[in-house]
């Protein structure tokens, strides 16, 4: 039985809640109806790097979803570990308490397991971050770093929780649901405790969200009915910022206007796309990140990119940018609102 946990966990026998090391920018504390998560002990500015972490554990080559075989191939990786690691390990929040206890931990920290399921990490510190639909920092595997990175997308002001997003999108009862399965919670984020009307106002854009992310990713419409896909994604773009959306949605939706843009030979709005793209990676995940790095040269040279030149339908060079138009203006080309 998935317990609803209100009580904290306890810190390992003979040791503290880990704290940053060289700043003080966030606390381990109990909080309330959540068990631990961590706390802003200072304003944090969006693009901040408020942790990064090697994982305690991963789920690499925990190829099954039988508990059993999972646990003995958990239990293979936990014998490695130190025996300080092993107790931090122990000590993280377990949601399966009667079931194998090693699959258990790594089941509640938010990794899937088995078969088609990505290999994720248990973390001494980022497994304690609650979750927020409204978050306001994002998580990201740094394969050069070899690091779970956590960066601000939102201003933190001090004395405020630190959260991500365990998961993204649709209406509040959808993300209830899942929640509920995954994580034996239920939300009371900013988003999901919204007044009725409010929250109604906010499902009804997620759904409608949902619809415009399935016409963006459809690729014959991006092939043959470009300008209902780009119409999508400025449509989406007002969401999010009616939203307030600052996470990983965002530099997809980016991505997929710089695609779009590029594949009909528009290297000017691929180039602005690009850009953004990059600010909003570089927000979430740093210019050390592979996704940042990837696309920064095809900011100077989509056509460089694989995504060119299907068809010279919206054609523009790379110098047309428009220079010196107002905000609203600015918008009105880069959407193709007059063409
Ligand atoms: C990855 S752990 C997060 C850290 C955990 N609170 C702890 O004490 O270690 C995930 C668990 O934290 C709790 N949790 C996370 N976000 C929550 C939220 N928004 N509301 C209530 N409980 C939450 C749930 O019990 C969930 O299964």
């Amino acid at each position: 039985m998935a317990p609803s946990r209100t009580e904290p966990d306890s810190p390992p026998n003979g040791t503290s809640y880990p704290t940053s090391d060289k700043n003080t920018l966030w606390k381990i504390a109990p909080i309330d109806g959540k068990g631990l998560g961590l706390i802003a002990t200072q304003d944090i500015t969006p693009g901040t790097l408020v942790l990064s972490e090697k994982p305690l554990l991963t789920t690499e080559g925990v190829t099954t979803i039988d508990l059993e075989v999972a646990e003995a191939q958990l239990r293979q990786k936990f014998s490695s570990l130190s025996p300080h690691s092993q107790k931090v390990f122990m000590a993280l929040h377990n949601n399966h308490p009667d079931d194998k206890p090693l699959s258990g931990i790594v089941r509640s920290n938010g990794y899937p397991m088995g078969p088609g399921a990505e290999a994720g990490g248990v973390y001494e510190t980022i497994s304690r971050i609650n979750h927020s639909c409204s978050p306001n920092v994002v998580q990201a595997w740094n394969p050069l770093a070899e690091k779970e990175t956590v960066y601000a997308v939102r201003e933190i002001p001090a004395g405020t929780e630190i959260c991500t997003a365990y998961h993204f999108g649709g209406p509040s009862s959808e993300r209830q649901k899942i929640l509920k399965m995954f994580f034996g919670f239920e939300c009371t984020c900013v988003l999901c405790s919204l007044p009725e009307e409010k929250l109604k106002v906010s499902d009804e854009r997620m759904v409608e969200a949902q619809e415009l992310d399935e016409v963006i990713g459809d690729a014959k419409k991006v092939r043959f009915h470009a300008d209902e896909v780009l119409d999508a994604c400025h449509r989406l773009s007002k969401i999010f910022e009616q939203e307030g959306v600052k996470d990983d949605r965002l530099s997809r939706l980016y991505y997929d206007c710089f695609q779009v843009c590029n594949m009909h030979s528009d290297l000017a709005r691929a180039r602005v796309f690009a850009k953004q793209y990059c600010s909003a990676k570089k927000m979430a995940a740093g210019d050390d990140s592979i996704e940042y790095l990837e696309i920064k040269p095809f900011v100077k040279n989509p056509q460089k990119h694989d995504s060119f030149g299907s068809t010279e339908q919206w054609k523009t060079s790379a110098g047309s940018v428009p220079k010196g138009l107002g905000r609203r203006a600015f918008e009105r080309w880069l959407w193709r609102e007059d063409a």
